[in-house]
């Protein structure tokens, strides 16, 4: 690591090597205690129930112009713990319009529940940052282009090629999507009940997983079982449309 480097982007010291640019992963981002705080306190009544996984958007989705309505996120995403903070330490929405999120999807999968290969899209700056919490679990990143022998595919999204990465995801874990790697890669999460074939060969940030998380999949033969697992997935949204002000000003 170079220490210059470092000193103008210290996020530079996270970068999964070897992807395409950039992806970083920030072990220990937020305590075990904060992770199970942050858990306690996701509002029960605001999960979405979709096919393979739940889904709570805060301050609210999107409008049908991919406008949000200006609001903003609760304390329990942003100040307690100091997540905002934390990012802003890193600089991780340092050059995004409103240099902070103001948008939270969060995602709950449990066992044999995943989310199709897909992209995030152009509704928000190009950069995403994704708190794990409750459990570990694998997200494959696949190449956007279409492979050359499967032309009739259109079903299959992420081109029916296997993912040409995977990323391990620790709990209390900040996986950083930006670049590139937001505009020209797609991610997915398998619909499956334990990932296998782990080692140092097939995930790209083995070297940065804890060493009682890789002696636990060593010891296991490359398989890391399914838990519940909860993501906060952080984006800044470019349209905000304020409220009130026409109003208060309208007579
Ligand atoms: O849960 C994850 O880590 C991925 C979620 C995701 O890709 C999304 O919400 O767009
Ligand atoms: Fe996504």
């Amino acid at each position: 690591m170079d220490h210059a480097d470092t000193a103008s982007n210290p996020l530079n010291a996270f970068r999964i090597c070897c992807l395409p640019e950039n992806f970083y992963y920030v072990p220990n981002f937020i305590t075990s205690e904060e992770d199970a705080s942050i858990l306690l306190k996701l509002p029960p009544n605001r999960w979405i129930s979709l096919s393979h996984r739940r889904l709570q958007v805060h301050p609210s989705q999107l409008s049908s112009s991919n406008t949000l309505l200006d609001a903003p996120l609760p304390a329990w995403l942003t100040t307690t713990p100091p997540i905002l903070q934390r990012f802003e330490e890193l600089g991780v929405f340092a050059n995004t319009p409103h240099g902070q999120p103001n948008h939270c999807l969060i995602n709950e999968y449990n066992p044999g529940e995943g989310i199709m290969p897909h992209e995030d899209g152009s509704a928000y700056a190009p950069v995403v940052a994704t708190v794990s919490l409750g459990d570990n679990i694998v997200l494959d990143i696949y190449d956007k282009r279409k492979g050359e022998n499967d032309a009739n595919d259109d079903e299959s999204p992420g081109n029916g090629l296997p993912p040409i990465a995977r990323i391990f995801q620790e709990p209390g874990s900040l996986l950083i999507t930006t670049g590139e790697a937001y505009t020209s890669l797609l991610h997915g999460i398998s619909p499956i009940t334990e990932d296998v074939g782990l080692g140092p060969d097939t995930v790209a940030n083995w070297d940065s997983l804890s060493e009682a998380t890789r002696n636990k999949i060593v010891d296991a033969g490359g398989k890391s079982v399914r838990g519940t697992r909860t993501s906060l997935t952080y984006r800044d949204v470019l349209k905000v449309r304020k409220v009130g002000i026409g109003i208060v000003g309208k007579r």
